[in-house]
């Protein structure tokens, strides 16, 4: 449904939060240099949840993004050896500053660097399982990145694999969250990429991935971000085959987290039929 329908407040109740935020969001578009101000209004936001009782995962990327900036490069590397290595110095710095912000308020964060494969192996989804629920008992907001030194997909993003939209997703499975709330560049899901097609309009709420919605999505906004849309539709669809809800928005300012939070229609709800309907949205 594309947004002129039903704009009803959405019903979303979220206790337990996983919290995606893209490198278009922490960094300033088309440079290496980090947007301070949301990083700082990002950890503001999550600590004051913390503070409400809720449970908050950040999976941030922006480890490439950060890297090529201390190692000043401004063309990011193209073999994959040399993503993982600018990652692997990008990822220090990224944590250290999440660290310094959430320090701030008196929050402690836990660096996660997990593979999308978790999920596949039994031993290793009880220990990730395991892992999150210390964490988030402990008071903790873990902070998830894809061990880029390990899962080469993600970065060779010529190949049809996922990434951090997919690993947000796979997370929020694990953990069964309540709500993913998928922080871009970008208002929402488009009928088309509105950097190319202005006339694309904005969904407002998506029940399926159908091939009509598949065909809407295009690639990257920014150098620094990888999948586009392709890769957060797929996110979408393993949160809606799970019986689960996500929310994409853009990211520009943090805050939005409390509109989402309080049911505001802004972004695109992603959410079952049957969720949707029962909220009188359809
Ligand atoms: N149908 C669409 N609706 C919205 N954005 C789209 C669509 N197709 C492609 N895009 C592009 O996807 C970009 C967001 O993906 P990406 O650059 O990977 O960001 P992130 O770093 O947040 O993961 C947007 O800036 C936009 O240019
Ligand atoms: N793991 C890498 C890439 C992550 C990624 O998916 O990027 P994005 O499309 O900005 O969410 C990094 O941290 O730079």
């Amino acid at each position: 449904m594309k947004n002129g329908g039903n704009m009803n407040k959405r019903d979303l109740k979220a206790k337990r939060i996983v919290i995606k935020i893209g490198t278009s969001s922490l960094l300033y578009p088309n440079t290496s240099r980090l947007n301070l101000r949301a990083i700082e209004r990002l950890a503001f936001v999550l600590s004051d949840l913390k503070n409400q009782g809720k449970e908050v995962v950040l999976v941030s990327s922006g480890a490439i993004g950060v890297g090529m900036g201390r190692l000043g490069l401004n063309r990011r590397p193209e073999t994959i050896p040399a993503q993982q290595a600018v990652a692997s110095v990008g990822q220090g710095e990224l944590l250290g500053i999440y660290e310094r912000e959430f320090q701030h308020y008196g929050k402690s964060v836990a660096q996660m660097l997990l593979t999308r494969d978790v999920l596949v192996y039994p031993q290793s989804k009880k220990n990730v399982f395991n892992a999150f629920q210390e964490l988030l008992q402990m008071n903790v907001i873990p902070i998830v990145n894809e061990n880029d030194t390990v899962s080469v997909d993600e970065l060779d993003h010529k190949t049809k694999f996922g990434d951090n939209d997919q690993l947000s997703a796979i997370v929020a499975n694990l953990i069964d969250a309540d709500l993913l709330i998928m922080l871009s560049d970008i208002d929402g899901f488009y009928s088309g990429n509105p950097m190319s097609n202005p006339s694309a309009e904005l969904y407002h709420t998506v029940t399926s991935i159908d091939a009509s919605i598949i065909q809407a999505a295009g690639g990257r906004g920014t150098k620094f971000g990888t999948g586009g849309m392709v890769t957060k539709l797929k996110a979408a669809k393993r949160i809606l085959k799970n019986h689960q809800q996500m929310v994409l928005a853009n990211g520009k300012n943090p805050r939005i987290i409390y509109n989402i939070l309080a049911g505001e229609p802004v972004g695109t709800l992603f959410a079952p039929k049957e969720v949707v309907t029962k909220e009188g949205l359809a």
